[in-house]
């Protein structure tokens, strides 16, 4: 499909409506790969973030919650599932809002279109499922009472998210929470708020209730902060990095609102010595240059047994120097550019600093030769790391693998526990019974084996340590925007009978 000549100009999407910002600001929207100012974004303020989360509320109660929050679950689903409908109609058209903003290849893009419709279906039949789980009966050690449980939608949520996987990401937060029955107010990030604000255009035209989903865009410290500390907000559900989800929690405490919070991560990947070494190349290249190896569980350290190193290392070299880095609107790209200027310094920085600090760039580590333009990277691999390095400890979130060596499973796994991160880990091994040691050892929320980083919808995705808390995807990122109420009934004729009764005089 060929570039459009002009982004969309959108407002902020509101009540069910566009609305120009309340300051009258934009921000630009850069092509990464081009460096070209494409179009631009609203820039919201404290004085939306209040009309946003008012639609909410209103949008919430409306009507005692008949039309939204109390409504069967069958009729959230209805709307879901018809969201879900325009994403695939729209598919090649959003996957290319998506490259433009973001750089990814358009492949990678389209292939995140269709994991976003897959996520609102998802959650429309898991809606639908949810009146039948209402009422759980709790069984109780005494017989003159009964309980039983409801699962409440919490209320107006704000869901915060990063710019690696736009839509994606959005819509991990978005579809189970309108399935539970919340509303929300979402603040994608400012890097790459397209397709976000495009979602609002398809709630519009699939006649959701006006309010149940408002999206501002923004800078993170005038459109998230406000939402994060709004006290009509009742829960931040939060992607993004380390340091952000650390502010939004102290904003949080203080009114004692719950947040989930899915940060970054410092993932390694484990191989041994009795493996197909192209295929376990093949996964660990994934892991690290796939979306520009801006990826929350990219595998950012790579760990290899002593006796393939060598081998292991050569064979990587060649697969990084086959990859096609080009404008990611190219056919067969498979590197595109990193998200934004800021980024390209970031990463390049991290790398001369592994330089500087006694690291050796076994490839990569500049810009391509062959692109002039745009904040493209090198796939990058980096040797004679030590565990002191800011390499080894730092999240990078770009193209770049760090490399230790190791001789016996013990010290692999001390080696892959030796971060503050917990998002995911992985294994590569034809010894299925070490594997599965490994996998109970690696302190992560998520393990892969004999791969790195496919991720399903029905699997629960969220990390431990500083990778944050709460799970997304599958029933448990239903239950992220559920509360849970104890209904307990005296169901005997008799008195309680703990007090006397007063004498009858
Ligand atoms: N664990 C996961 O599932 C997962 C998935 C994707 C990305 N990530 C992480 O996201 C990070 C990259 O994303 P990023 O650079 O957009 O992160 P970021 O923390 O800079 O921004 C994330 C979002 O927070 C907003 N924000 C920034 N400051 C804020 C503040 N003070 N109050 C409220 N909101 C604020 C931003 O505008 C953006 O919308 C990486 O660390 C990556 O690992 C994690
Ligand atoms: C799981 N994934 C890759 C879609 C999002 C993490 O950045």
């Amino acid at each position: 499909m060929a570039a459009p000549s002009a982004i969309p100009r959108r407002g902020l999407f509101i009540g069910g409506g566009w609305r120009e910002p309340s300051l009258g600001r934009r921000l630009p929207v850069v092509n990464p790969a081009t460096e070209a100012t494409i179009g631009d974004i609203p820039a919201a303020t404290a004085e939306d973030v209040e009309l946003a989360v008012s639609a909410a509320r209103d949008a919430f109660g409306r009507d005692g919650g008949r039309h939204w929050s109390r409504a069967p679950g069958a009729v959230r689903a209805k709307y879901l599932k018809a969201i879900a409908a325009k994403i695939k109609d729209k598919k090649s058209y959003l996957a290319l809002l998506e490259t433009l903003d973001s750089g990814k290849p358009l492949d990678e893009a389209a292939g995140d279109m269709e994991d976003v419709a897959a996520c609102f279906e998802y959650y429309a039949d898991l809606a639908e499922a949810l009146d039948g789980k209402q009422r759980a009966p709790i069984s109780l050690p005494m017989e003159k009472f009964e309980s039983y449980v409801l699962k409440e939608p919490i209320g107006v949520v704000g869901l915060i998210t990063p710019w690696n996987y736009p839509l994606l990401m959005a819509t991990w937060k978005v579809a189970p929470a309108l399935a539970a029955g919340c509303t929300a107010v979402l603040k994608p990030s400012e890097l790459a708020s397209l397709t976000c604000l495009e979602l609002g255009g398809i709630c519009a035209e699939i006649g959701l209730p006006p309010g149940v989903l408002n999206i501002i865009t923004g800078l993170g410290t005038e459109a998230g902060a406000p939402l994060a500390s709004h006290p009509h907000v009742d829960k931040i559900a939060f992607t993004g990095s380390t340091e952000t989800g650390k502010r939004i929690m102290i904003t949080a405490s203080q009114m004692v609102k719950p947040v989930s919070l899915e940060l970054g991560g410092k993932s390694p990947l484990i191989v041994f010595d009795d493996v197909d070494i192209d295929k376990a190349v093949e996964w660990a290249m994934f892991g690290c240059f796939a979306n520009a190896g801006q990826v929350c569980s990219a595998t950012s350290r790579l760990l290899l047994h002593e006796k393939i190193a060598k081998r292991f290392l050569d064979r990587l070299v060649a697969w990084a120097k086959s990859i096609k880095i080009s404008d990611p609107l190219e056919e067969g790209c498979r590197l595109g550019s990193v998200v934004s200027e800021g980024q390209y310094q970031k990463i390049m920085k991290f790398i001369s600093t592994a330089r500087c600090e006694g690291a050796t760039i076994l490839y990569g580590g500049a810009r391509p030769q062959h692109l002039k333009r745009g904040f493209f990277i090198e796939p990058t691999i980096i040797t004679n790391v030590s565990t002191s390095m800011q390499i080894w400890r730092e999240e990078v979130f770009g193209p770049v693998i760090c490399v230790k060596e190791f001789r016996t499973e013990r010290e692999a796994v001390e080696l892959a526990n030796d971060t503050h991160y917990g998002l995911a880990g992985a294994v590569i091994s034809n010894d299925l019974e070490r594997c599965e040691r490994i996998s109970k050892a690696i302190q992560s929320g998520i393990v892969w084996i004999n791969c790195s980083q496919p991720c399903f919808v029905q699997a629960p995705w969220g990390g431990n340590k500083r990778s944050g808390f709460g799970r997304e995807l599958g029933q448990w990122g239903l239950d992220n925007y559920l509360s849970v109420k104890q209904v307990t009934k005296y169901c005997s004729d008799e008195p309680y009978g703990w007090y006397r009764p007063p004498s009858k005089l």
